[in-house]
């Protein structure tokens, strides 16, 4: 099943529980506009090459649309809903391969999507930020194209470099808010960090942060995978030293600290906690029945599809669902945007301290849902999210 498949099934179960009547039902699904353009651009040997470019635009009876773009050969509304921030969803990117393009053409590529899409983004309109294969230098290009048409607008995109309005902290935020969450589960249990042992897929943006901090607090990495290869240690990876190595080597193969191993192996590794921060799908009705893991953060958006969901709830796995486990990246961006706002910049202490109680608040309403409705935590978040937009489209009027 799709990502988009899978969302709309949740969404649907979340809608049920919640009573949602068939018209606000229909209306909160469907998206406000889907946009997708042409992006032809020259290589740096004269060739040219096409890509096409989307940006979905889902809702925006919260506030401006917000979300990811994403370079790469695709649920925002639900997320920023639970964590309480007033905007609605959007996702978009460029069907091309990162790794495969010069810096020169990245930028090309960036501008000329903005230049097609820009009279349809803005401060209060649609604010995009860093996805999978985009960073902080895709969203300065962007802020620099688009203020080409309508003056300098750093509050267009979030996510950019701090020289230009980005927030501190935004670029740990998601992996700082996964720990904050695992932190606020393991809790629940009567468990901390210590001695715990943890699998992470992905070491990008969003793993290599929340493996760091997973490292400060006592907590041991066994198993950690990228796109190049994947190294366990049993007793724990020294995770400063494998960041060296990545930043050298532009890889994870041949690091001292530990064997390596397969790819794929890791999401069925020996440990407690299990944290997705790559790709859609990779938990699936194939590999589920293996996984070891007692607790599954999910830092990357829909690792678990709906097959392998109900193999490991019968297994007693407990699932913390994207829409919560990730939304510490939105939510700093959403202070990166009241700051440009405001034109203050806030120290990195308060934004941390800002994220902590976003990400509390969030928690502790997706249980009071769990109490109310009797589900799991991945109900619980949903039908927060559902409600909240549901009762805003009602209260403008959107579904008369
Ligand atoms: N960057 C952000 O603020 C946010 C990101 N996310 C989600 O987190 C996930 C990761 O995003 P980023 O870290 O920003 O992307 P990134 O592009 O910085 O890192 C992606 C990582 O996944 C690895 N990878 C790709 N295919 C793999 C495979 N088959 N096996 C193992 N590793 C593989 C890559 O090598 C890389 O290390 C995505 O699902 C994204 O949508 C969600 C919320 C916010
Ligand atoms: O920071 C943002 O606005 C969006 C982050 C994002 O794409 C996501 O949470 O999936």
């Amino acid at each position: 099943m799709n990502a988009l498949a899978a969302t709309n099934r949740n969404f649907q179960l979340a809608a049920r529980i919640l009573g949602l009547d068939s018209k606000l039902h229909k209306s909160l699904l469907i998206p406000f506009r889907e946009i997708k353009v042409e992006c032809t651009v020259p290589r740096d040997d004269g060739s040219f090459v096409s890509y096409i470019g989307f940006r979905i635009q889902h809702d925006n009876a919260r506030g401006p649309m917000k979300g990811g773009i994403r370079y790469h050969p695709e649920l925002m509304t639900w997320k920023t809903a639970v964590a309480n921030l007033p905007y609605g969803g959007a996702k978009g990117g460029i069907g091309c391969n990162p790794r495969e393009l010069t810096v020169s053409e990245l930028q090309r590529v960036t501008r000329v999507f903005t230049q097609k899409i820009h009279d349809l983004i803005g401060i209060h309109r649609d604010v995009p930020a860093p996805d999978m294969g985009t960073n902080s230098q895709t969203m300065a290009w962007i802020l620099d194209e688009y203020s080409k048409f309508h003056g300098y607008s750093p509050a267009v995109v979030t996510g950019k470099p701090i020289e230009l309005g980005g927030s501190l902290g935004r670029e740990a935020a998601t992996g700082l808010g996964v720990v904050f969450a695992t932190e606020f589960l393991l809790d629940e249990y009567g468990m901390s960090f210590a001695n715990m042992k943890f699998a992470i897929q992905g070491f990008g943006n969003v793993g290599s942060w929340a493996a760091s901090f997973i490292h400060q607090k006592g907590g041991k990495v066994v198993a950690v995978s990228d796109i190049t290869g994947a190294v366990k240690n049993p007793n724990g990876i020294d995770i400063p030293a494998l960041l060296k190595h990545k930043e050298k080597a532009d890889s994870l193969k041949d690091f001292e600290g530990g064997d390596a191993m397969d790819l794929n192996d890791v999401l069925v590794h020996e440990c407690d906690v299990l944290i997705p921060c790559a790709l859609g799908g990779v938990l699936n009705k194939e590999n589920a029945a293996d996984v070891k893991a007692k607790f599954i953060i999910e830092a990357a958006n829909h690792p678990t599809d709906p097959e392998a969901d109900e193999i490991l709830s019968r297994k007693g796995v407990t699932i913390l669902p994207d829409i919560y486990a990730n939304s510490g990246g939105v939510t700093v961006s959403y202070f990166e945007w009241v700051q440009n706002i405001q034109g203050f910049m806030w120290e990195e202490e308060k934004v941390n301290y800002e994220l902590k109680r976003y990400m509390k608040r969030a928690f502790n309403d997706i249980k009071a849902m769990c109490h109310t409705h009797n589900c799991n935590l991945r109900m619980g978040a949903f039908t927060l999210g559902v409600n909240k937009v549901a009762r805003a489209t009602v209260l403008r009027g959107w579904e008369a």
